[in-house]
């Protein structure tokens, strides 16, 4: 079943063109990244589904149901994590967890064995300190507990590491990818060596459409460029490397494009290294990161 079926979603805010007829489609997976600079059209595209902006035309559903602007119907499937979670600072995790538990009606046994669940997996199970003096990271740790209170099945994150240092950016990340044995994630970013490590399919959205979606890796190989880098083990080698398979010494190693090593790029680099007695570190094609890909579409 599809988690979330966006069909010809447009939006404006007065002249300005924000979401234009916008189709996506997330399957049941793990982690999802929706990739689009700061401006892109993200959080409008998450307050739609949430129900909480109208769009001017087209359908959203989740699960297979209808997303009603200003009901909160499905949300029950939905767990959110806004890019700058607000709680009550004077409370505790445990209290304030207690509280959306009890404000979405959980019982009291299943909101005590749930918070402990939760509080555990993001790492602020002994920490008993009131969430005024939280850093940044804790309180999206404290976000991604709360909106897994009902376990949904849809965990939707607004750029959940776009503020963090290295360090809490890695507690999300690693957060998230436990997160998805149970729930599927759509994690909204702009941090693309974030999508790389934890999603298996991503979406870039650029001038309110999706200019790109797939497999992360299917990508990168279809905009490999072929070329072969080699690096050999000693640095005396490098000239005869690039003359004996037609590549560019550049710094430390030698670059050979596709054209110059036939179809069959690296066994043709292989064969003709094999006699010549150098003794090579590395060689391998090599491949875009999404940085690289992103500015690619976006025409940058
Ligand atoms: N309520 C609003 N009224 C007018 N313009 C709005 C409103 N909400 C968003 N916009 C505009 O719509 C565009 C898309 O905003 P949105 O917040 O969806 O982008 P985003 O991709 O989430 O960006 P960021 O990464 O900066 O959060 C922006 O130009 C923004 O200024």
């Amino acid at each position: 079943m599809n988690m979330l079926e966006i069909r010809h979603l447009s939006k404006r805010f007065g002249d300005k063109v924000v979401l234009d007829d916008l189709n996506l489609v997330v399957e049941e997976e793990n982690i999802f990244g929706f990739i689009g600079r700061n401006g892109a059209g993200k959080t409008t595209t998450m307050k739609i589904i949430l129900g909480l902006l109208e769009a001017d035309s087209g359908e959203v559903y989740v699960c297979g149901e209808k997303v009603q602007y200003g009901s909160a119907k499905t949300n029950r499937l939905i767990g959110y994590l806004p890019d700058v979670p607000e709680f009550y600072g004077y409370m505790n995790a445990r209290e304030y967890l207690r509280l959306c538990g009890e404000l979405s009606g959980m019982d009291k046994e299943e909101i005590k064995s749930r918070s402990k669940e939760l509080l555990e997996m993001v790492g602020l199970l002994k920490e008993k300190g009131k969430i005024k003096g939280y850093s940044r990271g804790m309180k999206q740790r404290l976000g991604i507990a709360q909106a897994l209170m009902k376990h949904p099945k849809l965990l939707i994150c607004d750029e959940p590491t776009s503020a963090l240092d290295p360090l809490g950016r890695k507690d999300i990340l690693s957060i998230l990818s436990k997160v998805q044995d149970e729930t599927s994630v759509i994690f909204s970013t702009h941090i693309l060596s974030d999508v790389e490590k934890i999603c298996r399919n991503v979406a870039i959205l650029e001038k309110g459409n999706i200019v790109m979606q797939g497999n992360v890796n299917d990508i990168r190989l279809r905009h490999t460029s072929g070329d072969i880098c080699i690096v050999p083990e000693r640095l005396s080698d490098l000239d005869a490397i690039a003359n004996l398979t037609g590549g560019a010494v550049v710094d430390d190693k030698v670059i050979v494009p596709p054209a110059n090593s036939g179809s069959s790029a690296m066994s043709a680099v292989l064969s003709k290294l094999a006699d010549s007695g150098i003794d090579l570190l590395k060689i391998e094609q090599m491949e875009p990161d999404l940085d690289q890909l992103f500015m690619e579409v976006i025409g940058k």
